[in-house]
């Protein structure tokens, strides 16, 4: 009989358990109290309860463990310095979605050479990476575009984000369903805010749907739901970060009483019209807005902007990079290789400046 299935399929390899994959990383103490302490504090943030406005800040993507660490550690030295009114995740980000084609992150491809996809060494990789940074103290914010990431290193996330390309698809959503931290759900690409309010209405149900166990057993799982669901608005067609959308995206949450009312902006992306020298207007417009005040001129503050997102790397904007062609070797690892990032002294200087006007 000739075959009908897997028709175009080259390889299947498989790749480590989840519970292989955690029992070479083990969880350390430390770890464990940074997740969890970044999971409540972003939790008391999204109730009110917390005073604190949450930034997310870190590269667009990573690309190497000396980048990561490097930029962890740097975070962990202004959070102690912004600590009073700021709480700080560090966007670690391994897996990307493209718009067509491009470099998916460093969990498909950790040799970044467009051949080798070593997905064990790069869910390796990821983790490790995960691992000392929490233990540095520095709790980690991801997309989570894989079941595959998912399950074998959600335990050392504490913000987890479901990109603009994926809020509607109904699994992301059902994993959502099921995460322990806090998650993001960013309004589609073309600035429709009804994909994300169904995201989270979805999100926060409990879900009944086929996933793996720790040995990577198909199995099926049953959600609780997840409240800590809430939306970034990250701009479509236009921008969404002014008064007057953010004003519609919490009437729209209004409706919804179960959901979460706070909201947390991207600076990046379609809000700064992918300009990365534009990410600090609109994080500046946006503290205003969050204060009330600028320049003596003081307007209703907006305390439903509970946190703000930047893409921000060591050094700022990105580099030559083509994809398949440029070898790993010639990169500079603190320059992105994604999208462009404001630079470390610019995040810092918004940070702590922010800080003052708290
Ligand atoms: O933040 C990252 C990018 O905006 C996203 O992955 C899409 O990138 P692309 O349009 O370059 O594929
Ligand atoms: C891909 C990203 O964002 P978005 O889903 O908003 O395009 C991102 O934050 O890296």
């Amino acid at each position: 009989m000739k075959k009908t299935y897997d028709l175009n399929v080259l390889e299947r390899t498989s790749i480590i358990t989840p519970d292989q994959l955690r029992e070479e990383f083990p969880m350390t103490e430390k770890a464990t109290q940074t997740v969890l302490d970044g999971r409540q504090d972003i939790k008391n943030i999204l109730d009110g309860k917390d005073s604190r406005l949450l930034i997310i800040t870190g590269p667009c993507s990573i690309i190497s463990r000396r980048q990561a660490l490097e930029y962890g550690q740097r975070l962990a030295g202004l959070q102690e310095k912004v600590k009073k009114n700021i709480r700080l995740v560090m966007r670690v980000y391994f897996e990307k979605p493209r718009t067509n084609v491009g470099f998916k992150g460093l969990i498909s491809d950790p040799h970044i050479d467009r051949k080798s996809f070593d997905i064990d060494e790069g869910l390796r990789k990821a983790r490790k990476i995960l691992m000392d940074l929490n233990e540095m103290g520095v709790a980690a914010g991801t997309e989570i575009l894989s079941q595959t990431a998912a399950e074998r290193l959600s335990g050392l996330i504490t913000w987890a984000c479901i990109g603009a390309r994926t809020t509607e698809s109904q699994n992301h959503r059902e994993w959502a369903s099921a995460f322990s931290m806090p998650v993001g759900f960013k309004n589609g690409t073309d600035g429709n805010l009804d994909t994300a309010i169904n995201a989270l209405l979805a999100a926060s149900s409990s879900q009944v749907f086929v996933g793996n166990d720790p040995f990577g057993v198909t199995s099926r799982v049953i959600s609780r739901g997840n409240r800590y669901c809430h939306i970034v608005l990250r701009g479509g067609k236009r921008p969404n970060y002014d008064p007057v959308s953010i004003g519609e995206a919490c009437d729209m949450l209004s409706r919804h009483p179960s959901l979460q009312k706070s909201v947390i902006v991207d600076c990046s992306h379609k809000n700064s019209g992918k300009d990365y020298h534009k990410q600090g207007e609109v994080f500046n417009h946006l503290l205003i807005q969050r204060v009330g005040h600028t320049n003596g001129v003081h307007i209703k503050p907006n305390r439903a902007i509970c946190g703000m997102m930047l893409e921000s790397n060591i050094e700022a904007g990105s580099q030559p990079f083509v994809y398949g062609e440029t070898r790993k070797e010639d990169l500079n690892p603190f320059v992105s290789i994604t999208d462009a990032c404001i630079g470390w002294d610019e995040t810092e200087a918004l940070i702590l400046a922010a800080h003052q006007q708290l």
